[in-house]
């Protein structure tokens, strides 16, 4: 506590104008604002330039502050584009308070000299809890008998159809970054038994590895989507995919939602094609496919996989480490990099 004291003592709030801070820029309030309170996440080594509380349209606020604002914070509520960054030529950093980095055009931050951060493995534990739980309440089928006993329907049909055993069943883990990592981990727990595909092969498990999705879905009772949403994997979980899991086979994407071909995804369970799935993410957040309303084999969940007070405050501990590494010229915490 007294450090923490000490430190806000030195946070230069008194020596220096809000002016001569760092200015950081933030497009849209990043979800962990509304957890963690503005006053402790926007630490006041910084001035914070909250784009959605100006009154001026987007891009007259940027261009009056183009010349100052070095870094940018941002999450998946706002994309960081080329053309954003064109127009923010003083921009050296870009933070994001998500695992995902799907919404800032990496290449374009590359070709400027722009360092990113990303939420790096604070999300790991809770992302691969809440991938663990959805396959299990898809397979005991946890949600859809809640809604039978709350609708009475035990007291008027009787008995409610058996779920399916965890230990035993073949996972595949589709990227094995640090949440499916963890993933993994949990699932050996529970005696399954696990198998990845991933951009390389990680020569210090022993899981077994398959190259490409078709084949690991063909090996696999189910698959676990933990990777990022890029070029390569936009829809790589399609038709192929979808049939080599067959009939018995279940889909949990806690990744991304473009990640699978969310149309073949809908037909597919409506044609019980695949039993099941237990999805985090949608292609069209929040917009969900309404047939899946309708299917108990389904169990949805609104984009929080990763999210739960703990992991946002130890991602808001990773923000200001980031920025504070990176205005004192040392190497950022979490950068993100081609895993
Ligand atoms: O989906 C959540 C994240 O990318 O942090």
């Amino acid at each position: 506590m007294a450090d923490q004291e000490e430190e806000q003592d030195n946070t230069g709030d008194q020596n220096h104008k809000p002016q001569d801070l760092p200015q950081v820029l933030v497009l849209k309030p990043p979800p962990v604002l509304s957890v963690i309170g503005e006053e402790s996440f926007l630490s006041n080594k910084y001035q914070f330039l909250k784009a959605w509380e100006s009154p001026l349209p987007l891009h007259q606020f940027l261009t009056a502050h183009a010349g100052s604002i070095q870094a940018i914070l941002c999450s998946g509520a706002a994309p960081v584009t080329d053309d954003l960054l064109r127009l923010l030529p003083s921009v050296r950093l870009v933070v994001t308070a998500s695992a995902g980095t799907n919404h800032i055009d990496l290449e374009a931050c590359h070709r400027r000299g722009i360092s990113v951060t990303n939420a790096g493995n604070v999300f790991s534990d809770d992302g691969a809890d809440a991938a663990v739980g959805l396959l299990i309440d898809v397979l005991r089928k946890i949600t859809a008998s809640d809604r039978y006993v709350r609708q009475g329907l035990w007291v008027s049909e009787g008995d409610y159809p058996l779920g399916s055993k965890l230990r035993g069943k073949r996972v595949g883990i589709v990227g094995l970054g640090g949440i499916g990592l963890e993933v993994a981990k949990r699932l050996e727990a529970f005696g399954c038994n696990v198998l990845y595909t991933s951009r390389k092969k990680k020569t210090f498990l022993s899981y077994p590895f398959y190259s490409g999705v078709c084949q690991l879905a063909a090996h696999s009772d189910a698959l676990i989507i933990c990777c990022a949403l890029t070029d390569q994997t936009r829809h790589m979980i399609d038709k192929d995919v979808f049939s080599a899991l067959g009939k018995e086979g279940v889909i949990v994407n806690v990744g991304r939602g473009a990640i699978v071909d969310e149309k073949e995804m809908v037909r597919c369970l409506v044609h019980g094609e695949i039993a099941g799935a237990g999805l985090d993410v949608f292609e069209n957040e929040p917009d969900v496919p309404k047939e899946l309303f309708e299917l108990d084999n389904v169990v949805l969940s609104p984009h929080r996989a990763v999210f739960t007070p703990e992991s946002f405050m130890a991602l808001c501990e990773l923000v200001v480490g980031n920025l504070e590494a990176f205005f004192s010229n040392k190497p950022v915490l979490s950068p993100v990099m081609d895993v």
